[in-house]
């Protein structure tokens, strides 16, 4: 599991830390770390660091101090290092003697004759859009010099991933302590490159973003035993499709086919067309252990969603199934309940805009779970899952490739089907985005939704392999 935590926390367990330790203990820590970091990549790219060319970007806090202090440790290595500060008058005392005893210097311009870049401008303390002055260095970053992000790329919000106007883009992150949300969540994440965590002794309390991982994924799947029968693998029924749109029934039962339930039983107006694709399926009403409702259902079909919801089997609500939720209902129901908007469909059940779901994906996911009381997948580009007050769960797997109608079909079916295996909604989210992830990426691009569901059984035996 990756775990990823606040500002908040982070700033607590270095305050606990710091109470035990020699004053500047952990910035040496962190800047060693980055420092070996930088060497490494340079050693890749150019074979070594001696006479490599190192441009410091220096912010007014100790996001600055580490780049500094990095920078030094790079110089007494023989690398020409140039620190540009953003304010002058507010610049790391210590970092930057410690830099000039170690060869480097100070300069006002940004050298655009450069094998590296460390943006040490903001971390943490990063409130806001960069402002001017941040902002100003930011461009004058020569295009295609590599860049190192000091703990976050500055201008990404650490705690959601927001980008409020320009920001860095690194090719790496090396950051301190501990994942934070903002490196792991779109937009933040694709600014942040590879992100390496660099080990400075915090002791950390339960995360508030997790990501899971191979073997956690391995661990959660729903694996048949000797005495298992089809019943008990459980029956995953799909109410999906129209006479409008057919085929979304079709990719919806591909999913749950490879979900590891038992029996997938169709109920709906595209039983011929899904029977002459799959002829495993069971056609019409009759008992289930999760039903999936909504992929391509067109209007006028609330009913049908209601009469789910009101029944004790377990649901999943995505597309069209997703209009005019009633969230009373939702709230008095007792078995797992799994919404899976994207963030349209995000926008209309919270009543705000399309962009600002996309620009804050972490704080709507968390709204929409509060509000309905039900477990929440919100698609796109880094889904997220939530449920409750728990951690929020990101997505590490997918491929924009995955942005291709009928492809979030495939996954209401494979995530039903995992509800039906007896996951709780939120693990059903979080394995059915991993596996369909894993599945597309396996494709590659471009590709077709029944593609990823083709691939679905061997990412799943992917898990199974570190
Ligand atoms: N606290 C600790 O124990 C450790 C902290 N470390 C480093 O310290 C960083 C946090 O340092 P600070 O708390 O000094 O904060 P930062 O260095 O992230 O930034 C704070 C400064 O930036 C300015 N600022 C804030 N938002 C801005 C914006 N949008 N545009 C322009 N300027 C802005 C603030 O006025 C303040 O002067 C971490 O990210 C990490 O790099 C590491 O040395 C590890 C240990
Ligand atoms: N930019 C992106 N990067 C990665 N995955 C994406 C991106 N955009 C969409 N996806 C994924 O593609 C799938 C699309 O689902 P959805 O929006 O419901 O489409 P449809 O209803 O056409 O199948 C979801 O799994 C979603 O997470
Ligand atoms: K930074």
């Amino acid at each position: 599991m990756r775990t990823a935590y606040s500002v908040e926390t982070v700033r607590a367990a270095e305050r606990e830390l710091m109470a035990r330790l020699p004053e500047g203990a952990l910035m040496q820590r962190a800047a060693a770390g980055l420092a070996a970091a930088c060497a490494g990549r340079l050693r890749r790219t150019r074979g070594g660091v001696y006479g490599a060319r190192v441009v410091l970007l220096v912010g007014p806090g100790d996001n600055g101090g580490d780049a500094l202090y990095a920078g030094a440790r790079l110089a007494r290595r023989g690398a020409a290092v140039t620190a540009v500060p953003m304010d002058p008058e507010r610049t790391h005392p210590g970092g930057s003697a410690a830099l000039r005893a170690a060869g480097g210097h100070l300069a006002r311009a940004v050298p655009q004759r450069a094998d590296l870049v460390l943006d040490g401008l903001l971390g943490i303390g990063g409130r806001g859009g960069l402002r001017p002055a941040a902002a100003a260095l930011v461009e004058r970053i020569p295009p295609g010099v590599p860049v190192v992000a000091v703990d976050l790329p500055s201008g990404v919000d650490a705690d959601t991933g927001e980008v409020a106007g320009p920001a860095v883009t690194a090719d790496v992150t090396v950051t301190f302590g501990a994942y934070k949300p903002g490196l792991l969540i779109d937009p933040g994440a694709s600014r942040a490159g590879a992100v390496h965590l660099v080990d400075i002794g915090l002791e950390l309390p339960s995360p508030q973003v997790e990501a899971l991982q191979h073997a956690d994924v391995a661990g959660l799947l729903p694996e048949p035993t000797a005495t298992s029968d089809k019943y008990r693998r459980g029956v995953v029924g799909i109410v999906a499709g129209s006479a409008q749109y057919p085929g979304a029934a079709v990719l919806a039962v591909a999913g749950a086919l490879r979900g590891g339930a038992g029996a997938v039983r169709y109920v709906g107006p595209a039983a011929e067309a899904v029977l002459a694709r799959y002829p495993e399926t069971l056609i019409g009403p009759g008992r289930v252990q999760a039903w999936v409702v909504g992929p391509g259902l067109g209007e006028g079909r609330a009913g049908e969603v209601a009469e789910l919801l009101a029944g004790d089997a377990a649901v999943l609500v995505d597309a069209d199934g997703l209009r005019g939720l009633d969230a009373a209902a939702l709230r008095a129901r007792s078995a797992p309940t799994l919404l899976t908007p994207h963030a349209g469909e995000a926008a209309a059940l919270l009543g705000v805009s399309r962009e600002s779901v996309e620009a804050g994906r972490l704080d709507a996911v968390r709204m929409l779970t509060q509000r309905y009381g039900a477990a929440v997948l919100l698609k796109g580009s880094t889904t997220l899952v939530a449920s409750g007050g728990a951690a929020v769960r990101v997505n590490p797997t997918g491929t924009p490739w995955l942005a291709t109608a009928g492809s979030g079909d495939v996954l209401s079916g494979l995530t039903g089907s995992l509800l039906a295996g007896g996951l709780s909604g939120a693990d059903a989210g979080a394995v059915g985005a991993y596996l369909h992830g894993l599945a597309a990426r396996r494709v590659g691009g471009p590709l077709l939704a029944q593609q990823v569901a083709e691939a679905l059984p061997d990412a799943w035996q992917d898990t199974r392999h570190p």
